[in-house]
């Protein structure tokens, strides 16, 4: 059977790029899927030709794939099917709509703009270009999210009505970031939210907004807490999902800090991070939310069902460059960005222009709720990473 080969380009080349492109190298075999495969033909850095070949040799890319010293080569590669934008949020815009005007797919990093707005804008010139556009929330693509979301629509445990769900990392900004780091940083769009609490929103969203025919927007109340630069370092999200009666409302509560931690021993022994609530049990979610490993059913009945979700390998991640995160993968164990890699392959190969897990709405859904947690308490970002103009030198 010959296989459906997808062409990526990289776009960037810092932790998450590299971690990445090293998720493109393994078989796809050694994950159960033999009709598709990756290979990483281009590789682009904003500061020079000899980053792009040296990230190319680091992500072990064939000889024959091509290092560019800026994004505005990479785009004009024209053996290139795909990009994954992988540079700090405030430059998704403008990087993702280059790669659009330029003919390009794309896929674009969580959070997949700074605004909504913007976001708003890359669907409209995906659809008037016919591209593929997704963001990159790869924790969707996992084999237990399609495993949590089917034990919902299943009914396995009722009707949903709650959802709470915490990516939190006792990281104290200043001991821990240069007020530079995109972390922090208002000129890089930093803060909780956008890097982590996105995650938090996207359990609460693939548990009772996906899960709805017709799906309706929440109301949004939240409590933030801000770091001196004014970006967010602790913030709670409650969320009201209106339902057509005579079902009731459900309620998703969507926690972040830099202050505490959601797994103070690295180990789960807090308990699970997420917890799905239904009226006749709970499926439970351990952290990290952005790479959980294990989940616990908890139905009323006294069924109590354990499993454990190796992401198979090999490969090799890496956590912040900075150091706090590490590397946590055992060797042999990849990092499972690979999944939501295969998804694009697919959706290529299928003719699909967005993901099946997250349509371009639900994306643009989660960015209006942060764009409405950032004005109920003034977080603001400078006016050149807000702005919908393009091109725009940031
Ligand atoms: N899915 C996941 O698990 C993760 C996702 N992310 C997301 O990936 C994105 C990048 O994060 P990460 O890789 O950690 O960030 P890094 O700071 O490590 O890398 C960002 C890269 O973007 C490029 N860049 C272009 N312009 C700028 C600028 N003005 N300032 C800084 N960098 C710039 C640089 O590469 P070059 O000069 O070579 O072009 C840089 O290396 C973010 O959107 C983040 O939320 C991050 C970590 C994990
Ligand atoms: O996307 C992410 O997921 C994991 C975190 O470690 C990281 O900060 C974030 O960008």
């Amino acid at each position: 059977m010959s296989k459906f080969q997808l062409k990526w380009g990289i776009l960037a080349t810092g932790g998450i790029a590299e971690t990445f492109a090293r998720d493109l190298w393994p078989n796809p075999e050694t994950r159960g899927v033999d009709d598709i495969e990756h290979v990483v033909v281009a590789a682009a850095s904003s500061s020079s030709v000899e980053r792009a070949r040296a990230f190319l040799k680091e992500v072990r890319a064939p000889d024959s794939a091509k290092a560019y010293g800026s994004y505005e080569q990479l785009v004009q590669d024209s053996n290139v099917d795909i990009i994954y934008v992988a540079t700090p949020h405030s430059h998704h815009f403008q990087n993702a709509m280059l790669c659009l005007e330029a003919g390009k797919n794309v896929l674009c990093e969580k959070a997949f703009t700074t605004n909504a707005k913007q976001t708003e804008l890359l669907i409209k010139k995906a659809k008037e270009k016919n591209l593929f556009l997704m963001e990159a929330v790869w924790t969707r693509y996992f084999p237990l999210s399609v495993y949590v979301r089917e034990v919902i629509t299943s009914g396995r445990i009722g009707t949903v009505y709650r959802t709470a769900a915490d990516l939190s990392y006792s990281i104290p900004p200043e001991k821990t970031f240069p007020d530079t780091h995109r972390m922090v940083n208002p000129s890089l769009a930093g803060g909780a939210l956008l890097d982590l609490g996105i995650y938090a929103l996207t359990w609460v969203f693939q548990t009772l907004y996906t899960t709805e025919s017709d799906p309706q927007s929440p109301t949004v109340i939240s409590a933030v807490e801000k770091y001196h630069l004014g970006t967010d370092e602790h913030t709670t999200i409650l969320l009201t999902f209106p339902r057509p009666p005579p079902a009731r409302p459900a309620h998703g509560i969507a926690t972040t800090s830099f202050l505490v931690s959601g797994d103070p021993d690295g180990k789960g022994s807090a308990g699970p991070t997420i917890r799905v609530q239904g009226s006749r049990g709970e499926i439970q979610i351990f952290p990290p939310a952005s790479r959980p490993t294990k989940t616990r059913l908890v139905l009323a009945d006294g069924t109590v069902e354990d499993r454990e979700w190796f992401q198979p390998g090999p490969g090799r991640g890496s956590g912040w460059k900075n150091g706090f995160g590490g590397d946590f993968n055992a060797e042999g164990e990849g990092h499972g960005m690979f999944w939501e890699a295969d998804e694009c392959a697919y959706a290529l190969r299928d003719g699909r222009k967005e993901g099946r897990f997250e349509s371009l709405q639900e994306s643009l859904v989660i960015m209006r709720v942060m764009d409405e947690v950032r004005r109920q308490h003034g977080v603001e970002f400078p006016e050149t990473i807000e702005s919908v103009e393009y091109p725009l030198k940031l």
